[in-house]
């Protein structure tokens, strides 16, 4: 691994992952991985296509050839599948959980690692995922695992989802956001789970800011990295 800035984000749905490092990701002007829209673009195609979710050849057949690109605009990424911004069609919870199911098969990790490793350059990189610090990136100097508890995740997400004008149940948010986190805590590929060298923050009762500053401070001192 070359001397590139790493740092490593894994964690449960809504603990945070990709709110505090778009922050970090802004602030340092570093490239950002969001890995789990690559499995949210694989799950898309396949349900677009009507491959089976368990046709583990033609998923991972797919993955190495999807046409993906993220491009900046100003705000936020946009994410290309052949041109076209399906950004906000990814975020459907039937799309999550078709993500999190493609996601447990082997030959799909591996068709799509090659992809998530491209991420990595100068000037550094903040990855968000499941499996960051544990498979893709394990010699990452700085590794977080952001939790929080399933109902505090699950209260976050309904907000976030009422304020977007969407007529949700915060119950049913938390059946699915429970059934997520068993398949990707429990699959034997790759399962989510803190790295033996993570640093574990329970975001519970913290605010935003007070996560990106806990991960600001151990970026600090392990990249000895000069954070106006
Ligand atoms: N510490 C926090 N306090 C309050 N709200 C938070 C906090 N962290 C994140 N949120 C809010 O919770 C929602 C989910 O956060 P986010 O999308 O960053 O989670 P995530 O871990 O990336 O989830 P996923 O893995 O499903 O993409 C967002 O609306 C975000 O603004
Ligand atoms: N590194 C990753 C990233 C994501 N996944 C799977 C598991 C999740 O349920 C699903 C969607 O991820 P999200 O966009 O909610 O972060 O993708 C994974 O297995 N490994």
């Amino acid at each position: 691994m070359s001397n590139i800035n790493l740092v490593t984000v894994d964690g449960p749905s809504g603990s945070g992952k990709g709110t505090v490092c778009h922050i970090i990701a802004a602030r340092l002007k570093w490239n950002l991985l969001d890995s789990g829209a690559l499995y949210r673009i694989l799950a898309f195609a396949a349900l677009q296509k009507k491959i089976s979710l368990d046709d583990q050849k033609s998923l991972a057949n797919l993955a190495l050839n999807l046409n993906v690109s993220f491009q900046s605009n100003g705000v936020g990424v946009d994410t290309l599948l052949a041109g076209e911004n399906v950004g906000d069609k990814l975020r459907t919870e039937t799309v999550a959980q078709a993500a999190s199911q493609v996601a447990s098969l082997q030959l799909v990790r591996d068709a799509l690692l090659t992809r998530q490793k491209a991420f990595y350059k100068e000037p550094g990189l903040i990855a968000d995922g499941r499996d960051m610090g544990t498979v893709v990136f394990p010699d990452a100097p700085v590794k977080i695992f952001l939790d929080a508890s399933a109902e505090q995740r699950a209260l976050r997400r309904f907000n976030q989802l009422q304020s977007k004008g969407f007529n949700v149940s915060l119950a049913e948010i938390l059946s699915e956001i429970k059934e997520r986190d068993f398949r990707d805590r429990n699959r034997p590929v790759a399962p989510l789970k803190p790295a033996e060298d993570a640093l574990v923050i329970d975001s519970t009762s913290l605010t935003v800011v007070q996560v990106v500053d806990q991960i600001f401070e151990l970026m600090k001192l392990k990249l000895k990295l000069i954070v106006e």
